[in-house]
């Protein structure tokens, strides 16, 4: 919407406001005639009646355009922020003009004034009027102020871009990265966050996959609904009857058509209750599924982001919260407003007066329902964080419990955990303790809806403007629309809650990985020749601090090359490149002269396989392990590996060969035996370039002897990149190169490198020598 647009609207507005609001006086005389005499009669003030006189109308709208002009200075003075968080004035004073227009008509209607045109005119403006007044505000006169937030963000981004040009980086290096990188994911989601109404239609969206079951359901729930609003209106019948009509007959009339209803509404929801418990098992599957696959589709950059223990989190309890509660919500929703749509007609055929008076507070539960609802949300997201920092204290405990054991932190992490619980207690309280006001004043309205019932209802019969049966049966739908609201107004809260567990689900669901690892298609044969051309590189999560500055590095196919450099300089993220775990910022990576990332994903990861410092093993036997991502795997083709890496060795010595568990993250295997495994999973896809990662440093010499001759063995008529701290693992390499600084700063064999005596490399070799060590660096 453009600015001339919204000041055109306002103007209409304020334009529409005050003609309407003067040219209604003029309708105060018996029949459809302007008459200007009504307009000045009002403003006799000497003659001022509340029950007789519209003046009240015109006050109303004075105020409107009192702050209307106030909004209007508020913003021209750059206060919209102020405005923002005052809106809820302009929330009471619709509502406080709701009020005064419906006492004004139920006045009006105590005089008999009830034929002027001018009443109805007033009341029904005055209310519109009222309620459009903080709308129009917030969707023409605030909506600048989020377009202004977009510009000045867009602003300090493009700042921040030309700072990263320049090569500026944060004074404070890695901290002040770390916190931009924590600041920039909540940013990120934050910015991705959907607003309301469309997070709402991706939950149903969620929930409408069982569209045929939930269908079913819900055209029960509307049968019961029907038969249900026939129920109050059969109380009324069969007190009368045995109360004013004293007739037997009609009672057991009454009663018989009481049981049938009754009846027929049981067998619908029980049939309806099966028909949603199978939807909604079905949709928690779906979600957790859908959900773990979104996961496993991000790239890696997301998961040094988000914790493991918090996924978990996501998957089990936020995934089965919106299942669980969404079709219920919809469900209650439903029945309730069949009630409240079925129940108001009827009670205003009862009595106009009583209706309209027993809706006057409506308004003030709705605005309080709104704004604590906007809070139960955002308590609910808070929450939901919190216990997922507790249950990622309790998945960090458990699958580190032999560090903790043996640094003697079991208190520790007791106090952690004791911590990071609080901190859920605090908040849930907080809800709790909301919840509590919140019902506490939502029986205070519908008692004093309930007085003006009785009192006024009373009021009514008392001067025969409304029939003793007419009361009664307005008394029992009262009482089912109390039930009604009352069940909405939990359900409000309950809704909050879960579009605040669902925030996250959905922005996972959504997230479109920066690095897509599927999108490669090509399949070609591989020699192993790989080049990295100029690759610059820095982590997603520090962004400003570069890793690698520019790496050329060319690798002949069936040769050996060693990184080496110091600890932090960018060897492990050189292989993880070539891995694809992240792309690079600038700069290629070519195998064979293809682009990697045009390769198809499973092809490439067969011909490319990594030996990490610390492998994973999957809680499963050992088959299972070696034939890891091998649908077509044979028992021959691990029997070849298992004897090319050793491991065949120390499975022939064990009771189960290679059926034995190797247990969650091979916790009932040794470092080397954990090693040859990962080195024989690699092997099984004979891949033609082997990157091993440090793959000796954690042995003591008898294991490293025994992996450095399956490796030797391996490392075959492929090509090999290896990173390793202990020179006999490089000094036999082919080529040797040295990462320093992210940049290769030295490239040759050993001899030729030990030529260069000012060379990092040469100094590093002395230094080994001289400290007498196995250990390079
Ligand atoms: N996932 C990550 N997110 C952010 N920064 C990272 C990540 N992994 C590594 N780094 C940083 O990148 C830099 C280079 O790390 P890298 O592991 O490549 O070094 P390296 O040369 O292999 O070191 P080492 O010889 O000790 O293994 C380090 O400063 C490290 O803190």
């Amino acid at each position: 919407m453009g600015p001339l647009l919204r000041k055109i609207l306002m103007l209409l507005h304020f334009v529409l406001d005050i003609s309407i609001t003067i040219c209604s006086l003029g309708f105060y005389s018996p029949g459809w005639n302007f008459n200007i005499d009504d307009i000045w009669k009002t403003f006799h003030f000497s003659h001022y009646s509340y029950w007789e006189t519209p003046l009240d109308y015109v006050l109303l709208c004075i105020l409107r355009q009192v702050s209307l002009l106030i909004a209007i200075i508020l913003i021209r003075r750059g206060k919209s922020k102020k405005l923002r968080s005052w809106m809820w004035i302009y929330d009471s004073l619709g509502i406080l003009g709701y009020i005064v227009a419906v006492l004004k008509l139920l006045a009006f209607d105590e005089t008999g004034t009830m034929s002027f045109p001018g009443i109805y005119m007033s009341t029904g403006s005055s209310i519109f009027l009222s309620f459009s007044l903080p709308l129009a505000i917030r969707h023409t006169l605030l909506i600048k102020e989020t377009e202004e937030v977009g510009y000045e963000r867009l602003q300090s981004e493009s700042r921040e871009a030309t700072n990263v040009e320049n090569g500026s980086t944060p004074s404070n290096g890695t901290a002040s990265a770390s916190t931009s990188s924590e600041s920039n994911t909540e940013n990120n989601e934050e910015e991705n966050r959907l607003p309301l109404s469309k997070h709402i239609w991706q939950i149903v969206k969620l929930c409408g996959k069982q569209w045929k079951w939930f269908t079913v359901a819900y055209s029960l729930l509307l049968i019961d609904c029907i038969l249900n609003l026939w129920i109050p209106a059969l109380y009324s019948k069969m007190m009368s009857a045995a109360i004013q009509i004293k007739s037997f007959d009609v009672l057991k009339k009454a009663c018989l058509h009481f049981a049938v209803i009754q009846f027929s509404e049981a067998t619908c929801n029980t049939i309806r209750y099966i028909c949603m418990q199978y939807a909604e098992r079905l949709t928690a599957r779906n979600i957790r599924v859908g959900l773990f696959k979104a996961i496993l589709h991000q790239d890696i950059s997301f998961f040094d982001e988000n914790k493991t223990g918090q996924l978990m989190s996501r998957i089990t309890h936020d995934a089965e919260s919106i299942s669980n509660s969404l079709p219920t919500y919809i469900e209650t929703t439903i029945r309730n407003l069949f009630m409240i749509f079925g129940s108001a007609p009827i009670m205003f055929c009862c009595s106009w007066q009583l209706s309209i008076s027993t809706f006057i507070t409506f308004p003030i539960t709705l605005l309080v329902t709104k704004y604590y609802g906007l809070y139960v949300e955002k308590l609910s997201e808070e929450e939901n964080d919190a216990t997922a920092v507790s249950n990622e204290t309790v998945e960090e405990v458990v699958s580190g419990i032999r560090t903790v054991r043996s640094f003697a932190a079991e208190k520790m992490e007791y106090m952690r955990y004791t911590r990071n619980t609080d901190a859920w207690f605090k908040i849930s309280t907080k809800t709790v303790v909301l919840g509590t006001f919140y019902n506490y004043f939502f029986a205070m309205m519908w008692t004093i809806k309930d007085v003006v019932v009785y009192l006024y209802g009373g009021y009514l019969t008392l001067h025969g403007r409304m029939a003793p049966e007419a009361l009664l049966t307005y008394a029992f739908y009262h009482w089912r629309l109390h039930g009604a609201l009352n069940e909405f107004s939990s359900l409000f809260s309950a809704v909050m809650k879960t579009i605040g567990s669902s925030r996250k689900v959905i922005h996972i669901m959504n997230r479109i990985p920066e690095l897509d690892y599927e999108a490669g298609t090509e399949t070609p044969e591989v020699v192993g020749n790989i080049i990295f051309e100029d690759i610059e590189f820095a982590y997603p999560t520090r962004r400003t601090t570069n890793i690698l500055n520019g790496i050329n590095l060319s690798i002949e196919p069936g040769k050996t090359v060693a990184l080496v450099g110091p600890s932090g300089n960018g060897k492990s993220t050189l292989v993880g490149l070539l891995q694809q775990f992240y792309a690079p910022q600038s700069g290629r990576i070519l195998l064979d002269g293809t682009p990697i990332q045009q390769i198809d994903h499973h092809h490439y990861h067969t011909k490319i396989a990594l030996v990490a410092q610390e492998p994973t093993l999957f809680s499963g036997t050992i088959r299972e392990n070696i034939l890891y991502g091998m649908e077509d795997g044979t028992d021959d083709d691990m029997m070849k590996v298992s004897e090319m890496a050793n491991v065949h060795e120390f499975v022939s010595k064990m009771e189960k060969g290679y059926d034995t568990e190797c247990g969650e993250k091979g916790v009932q295997m040794s470092g080397g035996q954990k090693q040859r495994i990962a080195i024989a999973r690699a092997l099984i896809r004979n891949p033609r370039v082997l990157i091993l990662d440090e793959a000796t440093s954690a042995l003591d010499a008898e294991s490293e002897s025994m992996v450095q001759e399956a490796l030797n063995r391996c490392a075959k008529e492929r090509t090999v990149i290896v990173i390793a701290h202990r020179l006999s693992t490089v000094r036999s390499a082919d080529r040797i190169a040295v990462i320093e600084k992210g940049n290769v700063t030295e490239i040759g064999n050993h001899d030729e490198l030990m030529k260069n005596q000012d060379g990092v490399y040469y100094k590093m070799v002395q230094k080994q020598l001289g400290a007498r060590t196995v250990d390079f660096f």
